[in-house]
């Protein structure tokens, strides 16, 4: 057992006394003082809730109340991880990516689903994954789920169940995944809504440039219309320019109405080419997002794993999409781990904190750091539908993550491995799972 740095007593009052929060995700009195988009404020907790938000030292002691002192220390809101790929995670060990490509990946994981994903493989490697991010301190997740015909009715019942299991931890959520060339085969679509509505979940699929690209979009949101279901796509992962299905989703987006179809923001993942077009065609199309309402996830450590990868030659780009630009367009933005582990990313541990560094390096959220830390925790929460998550004010539940770091720079220059995570109001053992539990999968 082991629950990091701080020593927390089991209290049902506390305060944590000069934490450091990032000021844009505090409810609290607007007067608290900032500083490098941080604000020093006591947060107090009473059975489990956060009570109060004070700037900090302006509060006498109260009887009852038990001090604890960060002086200093970052506290987060438990993260919110709105893009991952459960069923798939932790396969490298029997299904390496030959040579870091996304072709690579996709035949690596279509072998492997072929020939070991039993609904005991995919539970197992689930609740590893799951173990993983509660220790790091993460509180909802929304996963893809490999859904080719044969897949559905093994992983999704896996996945139904697990929700269950791990109701109160972790808020889970599910959306479907194929590709579009499988989502318009005949029957597939009433086989995944009917999957859904058994299971719960919403409906995805990945788009690239395919004579099935336009009519796959009209029947997928006809169904999802029908059917009453939120959409995620995963979105032109690839660097070449010519790829543009975000912008025909976007247009379907419109033409369907979405906005007021009450199913919340369609979400699009990668949309990777978007950095390699010329400014005129990025504009035209982030109008269309902005115009639609559609909420952009990047995967900062997967996409600068898969994309721009030639043998022999170094890398020159970077595989994220365009966040900055369509942040200023007032587009919700999220950065998520994505793949863990398997042939689609070598690495990842489901860790948002390293996450949110990677961001922080590869896409610029820092000088200032501004209101970036949103994208790993309340934006999500809201486009995702995560009520409650990703803030902290009062009200909020006290799942929060404290760091030993005090600053921007100490909180992302370590891995933060000593970090105490807190739910309901109390420390949670943050002890990583072994991943010699896994063994019996391939040996
Ligand atoms: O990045 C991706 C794309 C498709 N499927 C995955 O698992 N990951």
């Amino acid at each position: 057992m082991g629950s990091g740095f701080l020593a927390l007593p089991e209290a049902r009052r506390f305060r944590l006394q000069g934490a450091t929060l990032p000021a844009a995700l505090v409810d609290g009195p607007a007067t608290l003082p900032q500083r490098d988009d941080l604000v020093r404020a006591d947060v107090l907790v009473v059975d489990g809730v956060v009570a109060a938000v004070d700037a900090a030292g302006t509060v006498a002691a109260e009887p009852g109340v038990i001090p604890v002192v960060l002086d200093g220390a970052m506290v987060f809101p438990c993260f919110v991880d709105a893009h991952t790929h459960l069923d798939k995670g932790h396969i490298w060990p029997r299904a390496s990516n030959p040579d870091g490509t996304f072709p690579g990946a996709l035949a690596a994981v279509g072998a492997d689903r072929a020939a070991h994903w039993t609904a005991e493989d995919v539970r197992a490697r689930m609740s590893f994954a799951l173990k993983a991010a509660y220790a790091h301190g993460t509180a909802a997740i929304r996963t893809h789920i490999d859904s080719i015909p044969a897949q559905i009715d093994i992983s999704w019942p896996v996945f139904a169940e697990l929700r269950e299991e791990w109701r109160g931890r972790i808020d889970l959520q599910a959306s479907s995944l194929c590709g579009i060339d499988v989502a318009v085969e005949a029957g597939y679509l009433d086989q995944m809504v009917a999957a859904l509505k058994r299971h719960g979940g919403g409906l995805g699929c990945v788009t690239y440039m395919s004579p099935n690209l336009a009519p796959g979009l009209e029947a997928i949101f006809r169904a999802a219309r029908e059917a009453g279901l939120p959409l995620d796509f995963h979105v032109d992962e690839t660097m070449d320019p010519g790829a543009h299905s975000l912008r025909l989703i976007a247009e379907a987006a419109i033409r369907h109405r979405w906005s007021e179809a009450g199913l919340g923001r369609i979400v699009v993942g990668h949309c990777c080419s978007l950095s390699a077009q010329d400014d005129d065609e990025v504009r035209r199309t982030l109008d269309r997002v902005a115009e639609a309402g559609l909420a952009v996830v990047s995967l900062p450590m997967c996409n600068m794993y898969l994309q721009d990868r030639v043998a022999g030659r170094t890398p020159r780009r970077r595989g994220v999409t365009l966040l900055h630009e369509m942040r200023a367009l007032g587009i919700p933005v999220m950065v998520a781990s994505d793949n863990t582990r398997d042939p689609f990313y070598a690495y990842g541990d489901l860790d948002m904190l390293e996450t949110y560094r990677e961001a922080t390096r590869i896409l610029h959220f820092d000088h200032p750091v501004g209101d970036w830390p949103r994208a790993a925790t309340a934006t999500p929460a809201e486009v995702c539908g995560f009520a409650g998550r990703g803030r902290i004010g009062p009200g909020s539940p006290a799942d929060l993550v404290v760091f030993r770091g005090r600053s921007w720079t100490e909180l992302l220059s370590r891995p933060q491995s000593d970090r105490t995570v807190i739910r309901n109001g109390r420390a949670i053992d943050t002890t990583l799972p072994d991943y010699r539990d896994l063994d019996r999968l391939w040996s």
